[in-house]
């Protein structure tokens, strides 16, 4: 049974003047349970859009869309989204960051203590559970919120661009991370970007989709054993396939032009 499944699925929205903008068109996927998609394209191709309708926070026009066979008609506690600005409380130490998550789903004293404990581990940031947001790179704070996101134990993650804030080398080892914890876990992630090493690298499925009105192009199978490394041959097949899709790549140059 699909995890996810989107049929024929629409969405059109208004602009400024009143004139109805087609965001989403003819969309139809579906996701297996424990599956890692990468939805991928330039900006302004609907991601954020079709992401958001997944996660309940946005209703289509047209076209169905169900979860667990239910159609989606607002959030679900089971599920978790992790934006680009981490969305972390200010005044809350990073245990109480952790923990306020667990609270929200009625886990409260030492059990949600412990619990927060354990997904800080997780993400390596067990010596840093008294130090407060203010006081930590934009990387920690990613990892607090992945921790926060995980230890409600959730079905599904949406992540909508979560690295793209940060430096190239903590974008890599939080992508090795967020990789690791599927592996342990394997929860349903939903993974927007627009970048194309990151997509490759992460997912078992990349849908590449183009704007005017927002589509799915083209889905790409992904098929190589996690983690793998970032030189393998195999990766850089892939992406060289999807930098084509694109229409990024020079095919007149050498095996190596982009
Ligand atoms: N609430 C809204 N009202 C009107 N237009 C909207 C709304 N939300 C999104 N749009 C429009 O829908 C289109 C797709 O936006 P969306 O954010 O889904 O794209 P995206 O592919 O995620 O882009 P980016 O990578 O820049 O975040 C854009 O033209 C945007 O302006």
């Amino acid at each position: 049974m699909a995890k996810i499944a989107i049929k024929n699925l629409h969405k059109s929205f208004q602009d400024a003047q009143g004139n109805q903008l087609d965001v989403l068109t003819d969309i139809t996927i579906t996701v297996a349970a424990g599956e890692f998609l990468c939805l991928l394209g330039p900006s302004g191709c609907g991601k954020t859009t079709l992401m958001n309708l997944m996660a309940g926070f946005e209703q289509a026009t047209k076209g169905s869309l169900t979860i667990d066979d239910r159609p989606v008609t607002g959030p679900n506690p089971k599920h978790i989204t992790i934006f680009q600005d981490y969305g972390l409380f200010p005044w809350r130490n990073v245990l109480g960051n952790v923990v306020f998550g667990l609270e929200a789903k009625g886990i409260r004293g030492a059990a949600a203590r412990k619990k927060a404990e354990e997904y800080l581990e997780l993400v390596g940031l067990s010596q840093f559970a008294g130090s407060f947001p203010s006081q930590l790179s934009g990387g920690m704070k990613q990892r607090v919120a992945i921790a926060r996101a995980l230890a409600v134990e959730p079905d599904i993650i949406f992540m909508d661009e979560p690295f793209a804030a940060l430096d190239a080398f903590t974008r890599y080892r939080l992508q090795d991370e967020v990789l690791r914890i599927w592996l342990e876990k394997k929860p349903t992630i939903i993974f927007v970007t627009h970048d194309i090493d990151e997509a490759v690298y992460l997912s078992q499925r990349v849908a590449i989709m183009s704007p005017n009105p927002g589509r799915i192009k083209k889905i790409i199978e992904i098929k190589l054993p996690r983690p793998c490394d970032r030189g393998d041959a195999g990766l850089i097949a892939y992406r060289r396939q999807v930098f084509r899709e694109f229409e990024l790549i020079h095919e007149a140059g050498s095996d190596f032009a982009i």
